[in-house]
């Protein structure tokens, strides 16, 4: 029997009681959770994804706010606007939406982002504390696939992870998780010769490429846990719509449980983000 992972349900469970830890860390502290979103440039999707971000905050009950900036604004500007959220008692947590525009160099502002305020989890020092053991600020997408993982499998120990895809944002944090879960990890990536055998052999297998539909059914072990972190936007039949990096149709008979896109991986990502704006609020609150 397959099993779907709902990730709509996972993460508003998930959020249901970061509210109430949130509620509590309010009436003892005084102090409300506080999350900035900066946006640059007027892409759709981002728009999307930050309105969401701002509505989850809301329910989560943490103050946020939203700072758009234009497309053709200079780094001198977006380094001005980081450092102002920096030195806000009131922020808790710092988000800048990416990727940016071609003029503004991403390494640079994460690297600006106080670390104690990096609710990503990108600056150098939480990558290198998560390669290391001990993160408090973790990726949100690895960390939502950690939670769906968890969910459908309990213990992971000795399981065979496969992560599709090495990018500093998902499959190298996703990597170190799993690791830390005393899974045995293989990182398979576009060099990589014979994606598929490796694939076939995970018991877990978590696609993060960005290619549509990248992954078949024929790539997928009978039985395993399939996570797709993919979020593409395709034309099928004349309509817009979202598909994973795994070909779900195939995928899904033959994978003892799957992620589905949209509904999966990416309300999770949103509802860690939460979790860490409230665990960065703690450490904050508490020096
Ligand atoms: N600094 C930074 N941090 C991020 O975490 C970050 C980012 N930049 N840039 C863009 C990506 C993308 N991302 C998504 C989060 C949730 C959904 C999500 O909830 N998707 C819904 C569908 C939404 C729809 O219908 O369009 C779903 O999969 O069910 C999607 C995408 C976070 N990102």
């Amino acid at each position: 029997m397959n099993r779907l992972i709902d990730g709509k349900k996972i993460s508003a469970a998930v959020v249901e009681q970061l509210a109430l830890d949130t509620r509590e860390f309010i009436a003892t502290s005084g102090v409300t959770p506080g999350l900035a979103v900066v946006l640059v440039g007027e892409d759709p999707a981002s728009q999307v994804y930050v309105r969401n971000k701002v509505k989850q905050a809301t329910a989560a009950g943490f103050n946020s706010t939203e700072h758009r900036l234009s497309a053709d604004t200079t780094q001198a500007d977006l380094n001005a606007l980081v450092e102002q959220l920096n030195n806000d008692p009131s922020v808790h947590g710092i988000l800048v939406q990416l990727p940016l525009p071609a003029q503004l160099s991403e390494p640079d502002i994460i690297r600006l982002i106080a670390p104690h305020k990096d609710v990503d989890g990108f600056h150098p020092l939480n990558v290198g504390a998560l390669a290391s053991g001990g993160a408090d600020l973790i990726p949100c997408t690895p960390m939502g696939c950690m939670i769906m993982l968890e969910q459908t499998l309990g213990d992971l120990s000795g399981k065979h992870a496969v992560v599709v895809g090495r990018s500093n944002i998902v499959g190298k944090p996703m990597a170190a998780l799993l690791l830390q879960a005393n899974c045995t990890v293989t990182i398979v990536h576009s060099r990589t010769q014979d994606i598929e055998a490796i694939c076939r052999e995970a018991d877990i297998l978590v696609a993060a490429v960005g290619r549509p539909e990248m992954i078949k059914g024929s790539w997928v072990k009978p039985g395993a846990t399939v996570i797709d972190v993919g979020i593409n936007a395709v034309e099928k039949e004349g309509k817009r719509r979202l598909v994973g990096d795994v070909d779900f149709s195939e995928a899904v008979d033959v994978a003892g449980a799957i992620s589905p896109v949209p509904g999966g991986v990416g309300p999770m990502t949103i509802a860690c983000l939460m979790k860490n704006t409230l665990t960065a609020a703690r450490q904050q609150m508490s020096v």
